[in-house]
């Protein structure tokens, strides 16, 4: 079959090639519309080639989409791409066990040693569909495994906390376990029951670093974003149950694919045979992307062309002058964080965080959402954390056109507001 991968070749080049100006872009599946994909356009970008900026448009930094990865890839087009024929792995079957693909799971623990931000030697590792699939997978697991004599498992996380841990936790309603209100501190002292505490680390919303409260084998740490983009590596987490996932470390998070590293085999085993039974494992095809992307990070690993020496320039220029704005008036407060050594970059490295937490310090504008969304700018309120409306989370891994909006709307408002 010499030459079948000509015509998949040129259609992929040929949707690259087509003009969105430098504000948008056109996928192979992107809606047709006289026989050619469209151009998909950042927020507020609109037109055939996404050069127009609407206006009076609000900016979007709501959601953690990590789109700011996407030039990188556009750069690295060559050792990125793959080309999945239409007859590969049709099988249910993968080459490892539990729908695990053996050459992914090599170039994760890979990763891991060459990053320094886990120890993965003596630990199982679970595939999920997203990270997303596996938290409640890791929440069966850590639970009782007889609920008709034992009591549920007590899980909670401590505030400001990722809101899908309790979602997912309440939505399943298993008679295994339940969610907990409450501060960590209202737990530590209790003696009796099984808990689960979820410790984010960086944490969502306010990008800094965590320990457990109650320790122990029950706890699930999600290092999420525990890689050299966003934070200081200062030694590999060595947890007995930790979380990650691809979307924020390449930044495709529509793959949907996270791994869990987990020390007891018991633990192991539950959660695999929880996502046997959910999904048969994650889409090889998911499995087959990642690991082209996977050994594209790992070719360019420490190089100037490395994937977290891109990450890091530009959450730290962002997060640079952001900070510096929102400094600039007495209308605003962020997260403080310092400096701190990193083992990766071996040195002192600048804050990058994934979003920014910022607090409305006027009692006129006690609903800080409201606020912000009256004066254009899309944020996530930090009730949705379990923390005080005064605080809103600014997403700023989105486009560059997303954190230029942003911007742009912050220093009208302050300039409004301080004139
Ligand atoms: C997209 C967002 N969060 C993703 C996320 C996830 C889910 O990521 P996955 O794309 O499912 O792997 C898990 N854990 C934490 C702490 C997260 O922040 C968000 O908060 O906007």
């Amino acid at each position: 079959r010499p030459g079948w991968s000509r015509e998949a070749s040129a259609e992929a080049e040929a949707a690259a090639a087509i003009p969105c100006s430098a504000h948008g872009r056109a996928f192979l599946d992107s809606l047709v519309v006289d026989g050619a994909p469209t151009c998909e356009c950042n927020t507020c970008y609109v037109g055939a080639d996404c050069s127009e900026l609407s206006p009076d448009c609000s900016a979007d930094v709501d959601s953690g989409d990590p789109v700011f990865l996407e030039p990188y890839w556009q750069k690295h087009a060559a050792s990125s791409a793959v080309l999945v024929s239409g007859w590969h792995r049709m099988t249910y079957k993968a080459t490892g066990d539990n729908f695990i693909s053996v050459e992914l799971e090599k170039h994760i623990r890979r990763l891991h040693a060459a990053v320094g931000n886990a120890v993965a030697d003596d630990r199982f590792i679970v595939f999920g569909t997203g990270s997303t699939q596996l938290i409640n997978a890791l929440v069966h697991a850590l639970s009782p495994d007889s609920p008709s004599s034992s009591p549920p498992a007590r899980v909670f996380a401590s505030a400001p906390f990722y809101p899908v841990y309790e979602l997912q936790t309440d939505f399943f309603d298993s008679r295994e376990y339940e969610w907990e209100e409450g501060a960590a501190s209202d737990f530590v002292n209790a003696s009796k029951g099984n808990f689960i505490e979820f410790v984010t680390s960086p944490n969502n919303p306010d990008s800094l670093l965590r320990r457990s409260v109650l320790g122990g084998s029950s706890v699930i740490y999600d290092h999420c974003y525990y890689w050299p983009h966003y934070t200081a590596i200062p030694a590999p987490a060595d947890g007995d149950v930790m979380l990650f996932s691809n979307s924020k470390i390449s930044g495709h998070a529509s793959s949907r694919f996270g791994w869990a590293l987990i020390k007891d085999k018991r633990v192991y085993e539950r959660a695999t045979k929880y996502i046997q039974l959910n999904s048969m494992g994650v889409s090889r095809d998911s499995q087959l992307r990642i690991l082209k992307v996977m050994k594209a990070m790992l070719a360019e690993m420490k190089g100037e062309e490395g994937v977290f020496e891109f990450g890091y320039a530009t959450m730290r220029e962002r997060w640079r002058r952001l900070s510096s704005l929102v400094s600039s008036s007495n209308l605003f407060s962020l997260q403080r964080l310092s400096p701190q050594y990193c083992t990766y970059f071996r040195k002192i490295r600048d804050p990058s965080p994934a979003y920014g937490w910022l607090k409305c310090e006027m009692e006129q504008h006690r609903d800080c959402e409201a606020f912000l969304r009256s004066e254009g700018v899309i944020t996530r309120g930090g009730a949705i954390f379990h923390s005080d409306s005064r605080y809103i989370r600014l997403s700023l891994i989105k486009t560059q056109d997303d954190f230029e909006l942003l911007m742009l709307k912050m220093e009208a408002l302050i300039n409004k507001e301080t004139s």
